[in-house]
């Protein structure tokens, strides 16, 4: 929902505006005020389940660990003082007395002077003794004594009876999360169960008309429910209960039973979208509804994530998530993410810091505090922070960076070069094996999955033929795949290469007019014959690409300068121009073949491009690398790749 273009001017007169944007800093100092000190909900929980739960009350130990004085070695258990003068010259005999004490059985015969018990490892000491010789220092004597040629002082291989855990101490604090070794204790006391934080019941609520729930085919126009399972994860990976409730539509009245219905039941409601000011966007009118105080914050000068709201109904927070992807969940992490784990009764989490080079200037929005998701990679000296720029509505800016840096909100960039502070997502930096930058095709997968079955980690950074090519001059890549077609010399790729990188050939797409099949304006025709035809047809719609695009060069080659309706229309991939024909809103474009093949559209080939790669020549012994370039040569990788429509060099 959001910006619904189809709104009258009265409805946009009647949208809400942001009526305060707070610093990140302010609005969360605000949201935790309202929020606490609360009391913890406790529960108690059997010790197999209680994994991972935070202790809710200080634990001392009900009894003494070992719970008797104990055996240490396989031996017998003697007085030492009757081993006072024993050596190897001149050994001491004891008399055994009738029993073995083994694990599990009281003693019932006490050790008197001149006599020895045999004992097993972990048997309780009988009375009169205070020590235990092993066996390997004692000789028989016959089959009713023993010969003892060592001295045994007091205590020797005894563990006293609360050695270990005495009856009484402090054995746990609250607050200790429940790990293995913590179990390990617990059970060591004989204790079942344990009173535990319980973990807070978090109902998540997706807005939207226009989404879909996974394993639904999608509708025109419809778009699949991303934020529903990634929240509820994220709230499970901090200690809460994700309860998911489903997509809302944008209905007022079914949305607010949807929030009512939640907070009945669960300790805090998570709703994304819906919360910038759009006409439809009807949550954080709800919430006033909701319960004291209401909404504390909407609108933080934080980006991705200016529209999130921040509220507490009846002591409840309920928290709306900006609807794009990156930015709901960014802003879940850093904003909302301290608030659960508090409530969770768990430590705030601990984010690991590394030092960082961008090498390419960002831009930044003044006045709102930039956090931008990053890749790295090891670059010459040290690591290197790839901005990852496909923007908040992706789900990969979040998904696939290891971090993210942070712009101050009095900066509109960063220039190149720049040293700053990475936040990782992880607890360590995990630099890939393999980095590829430059222009990204399908094609590559086929390549490279081979390497990651065998456990070699990839990175392809999409940042286009040219970046690509001046990352591989820096040496931040091992490799960058181009397909730059130079006019002067009409040859791809080589002109392009300088010191230091070499040449490996990778494949040819055969790229071509693309079309909905049975349109009559374009079946049967050549490239030429097609461009032609559209262009003296006012109704025929073309979709372009970018500038700096190898398909570009080709197009503006075809149309001879014209400029036909939609020629503006300027997507920065394959798949957005096969997108666009396939669904009407452009009826033809220049795309490859595979491309054309996976939309159901009919193609006419028209020249093939050259996908290659620059290899920097100082990184072609990595065993990365090297594995890179057997699976290019691999008969499987050549076969796949024909089968996906290519044709390997
Ligand atoms: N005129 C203005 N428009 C927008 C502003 C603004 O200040 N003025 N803010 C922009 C910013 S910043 C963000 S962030 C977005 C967020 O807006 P909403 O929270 O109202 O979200 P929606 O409009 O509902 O959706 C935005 C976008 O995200 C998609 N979406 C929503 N929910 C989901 C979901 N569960 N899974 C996957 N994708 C989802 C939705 O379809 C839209 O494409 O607003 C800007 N607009
Ligand atoms: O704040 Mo929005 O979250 O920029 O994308």
């Amino acid at each position: 929902m959001g910006s619904d273009m189809s709104m009258t001017p009265q409805l946009q007169l009647e949208q809400e505006q942001f009526l305060k944007i707070l610093t990140r800093e302010d609005a969360l100092a605000r949201f935790e005020a309202a929020l606490f000190p609360r009391a913890l909900p406790r529960e108690t929980r059997k010790l197999a389940d209680a994994l991972g739960a935070a202790l809710a009350e200080d634990i001392t130990a009900p009894v003494d660990v070992p719970p008797f004085d104990r055996s240490n070695v396989d031996g017998f258990a003697v007085r030492s003082a009757d081993l006072a003068a024993a050596g190897e010259g001149a050994p001491v005999r004891l008399a055994l007395n009738g029993e073995t004490v083994h694990c599990g059985i009281a003693p019932a015969l006490q050790v008197a002077a001149g006599t020895a018990t045999p004992i097993a490892t972990g048997g309780p000491l009988p009375r009169g003794a205070d020590a235990v010789v092993m066996v390997e220092h004692t000789q028989p004597a016959g089959s009713e004594a023993i010969d003892v040629r060592r001295a045994a002082s007091p205590g020797q291989f005894v563990s006293y009876a609360g050695s270990d855990i005495a009856r009484g101490e402090a054995l746990l604090r609250a607050g200790t999360i429940i790990g293995s070794r913590e179990i390990g204790m617990l059970a060591a006391c004989g204790l079942a169960e344990v009173t535990v934080a319980r973990k807070p019941r978090v109902a998540v609520i997706s807005t939207g008309d226009e989404l879909i729930q996974p394993g639904q085919p999608l509708p025109p126009a419809a778009i699949y429910d991303t934020n529903g399972a990634i929240v509820a994860a994220a709230i499970d990976e901090n200690g809460g209960e994700a309860i998911f409730l489903g997509a809302i539509p944008d209905d007022e009245a079914k949305l607010e039973s949807a929030m009512r219905e939640a907070l009945t039941d669960a300790d805090m409601l998570v709703l994304s979208g819906g919360t910038s000011k759009g006409a439809g966007d009807l949550s954080h009118l709800i919430i006033g509804r909701l319960g004291k105080p209401g909404i504390i914050a909407h609108g933080v000068a934080l980006k991705p994530g200016k529209p999130l709201c921040l509220a507490v109904c009846d002591s409840k927070p309920v928290v709306i998530l900006p609807g794009f992807p990156t930015s709901a969940m960014f802003t879940f992490h850093d904003m909302i993410v301290p608030v659960l784990r508090k409530m969770a009764g768990l430590p705030s989490r601990s984010d690991a810091k590394v030092s960082a080079t961008v090498p390419v200037r960002i831009a930044s929005e003044l006045g709102r505090t930039e956090f931008v998701m990053v890749s790295l990679v090891d670059g010459k000296d040290g690591l290197i922070a790839y901005p990852s720029g496909k923007g908040s509505g992706a789900i990969t800016s979040f998904a696939q960076a290891d971090g993210f840096l942070r712009i101050d909100a009095l900066a509109d960039q960063m220039p190149a070069g720049t040293a700053t502070e990475v936040t990782l997502f992880t607890p360590h930096v995990r630099v890939p094996d393999l980095v590829i930058v430059g222009s990204h095709c399908t094609g590559l997968d086929l390549v490279t999955a081979p390497l990651a079955h065998d456990g070699l980690t990839v990175r392809s950074i999409a940042v286009g033929s040219l970046g690509g090519l001046a990352a591989a001059r820096r040496g931040e890549c091992d490799l960058a795949p181009i397909h730059l077609f130079d006019d002067k010399s009409e040859t791809y790729n080589t002109p392009f290469l300088v010191e230091g990188l070499e040449l490996v050939p990778g494949w040819r797409r055969m790229q071509g007019i693309v079309f909905r099949k049975g349109d009559k304006r374009f079946e049967g025709l050549s490239a030429k014959q097609a461009v032609a035809k559209a262009l003296i047809d006012p109704t025929c719609i073309m979709v372009n690409r970018n500038q700096g695009a190898g398909t570009r060069i080709l197009i503006d080659r075809l149309l001879g300068g014209a400029r036909p309706e939609g020629y503006w229309n300027q997507p920065r991939s394959h798949n957005a121009v096969a997108a666009a024909v396939a669904q009407h809103r452009a009826d033809w474009g220049m795309s490859i073949a595979p491309v054309a093949d996976a939309s159901g559209l009919g193609f006419i080939p028209l020249a093939e491009e050259h996908y290659d790669f620059a290899l920097v020549s100082a990184r072609k012994q990595r065993p990365a690398v090297q594995a890179f370039l057997d699976a290019l040569g691999s008969g499987e990788s050549r076969a796949a790749l024909e089968r996906a429509g290519f044709r390997p060099a």
